[in-house]
């Protein structure tokens, strides 16, 4: 499976060989997510979430689903992918790195009693910003929670996860 999905950026290359990584930054359930950096791209930063397409309970049609959705969406609320290819038994999705994780993490680690209303009021117009458009492009987020909101360095705030997302009809 081989999808070059970001018309609008620089070419990502489809070939592991041109990816360095440099840490594991996060698990889910049936994949591990990578920092690296995109060599022949002037060594820009990216993740790479690398998903076991041997694992038993997972569905081939929704690891698709999830990479043609982030190939097609296109918001800045919303986090896509640059591109996606196989690597062995694993698909590898290139993504933008998003330096703070996610909003569990930074919850749990940096505001262990909740965050202030002037953050919750920021976070939540990004995140209603971002289901306003995919809503508007038919779809349905279905799994909205902190592990799935993506929080950049500069406070740029993404969405993420479409694994179970579907088409509203
Ligand atoms: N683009 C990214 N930039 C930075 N960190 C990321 C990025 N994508 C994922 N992560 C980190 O990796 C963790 C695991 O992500 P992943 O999407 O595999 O699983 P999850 O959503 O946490 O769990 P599940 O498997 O239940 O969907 C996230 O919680 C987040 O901390």
């Amino acid at each position: 499976m081989q999808i070059r999905t970001c018309p609008r950026g620089p070419a990502f290359p489809l070939d592991p060989g041109s990816y360095k990584i440099l840490a594991e930054i996060g698990i889910g359930i049936n994949a591990v997510v990578y920092k690296a950096i995109c060599v022949p791209l002037a060594s820009a930063t990216v993740a790479i979430k690398s998903i076991d397409l041997d694992r038993s309970h997972v569905d081939l049609e929704s690891i698709r689903h999830e990479t043609k959705m982030m190939s097609l969406l296109s918001h800045h609320n919303v986090l896509n992918a640059y591109t996606s290819f196989t690597v062995d038994k694993r698909l590898w999705l290139v993504m933008p790195f998003m330096a703070a994780g996610s909003l569990r993490s930074v919850m749990s680690c940096s505001f262990p009693n909740g965050l202030g209303e002037s953050c919750i009021a920021i976070v939540l117009k990004d995140t209603l910003n971002a289901l306003a458009y995919i809503h508007a492009q038919g779809h349905v987020h279905r799994d909205i929670k902190a592990g799935n909101i993506l929080v950049d360095s500069d406070g740029t705030v993404k969405l993420a996860d479409f694994g179970v997302s579907c088409f509203d009809l």
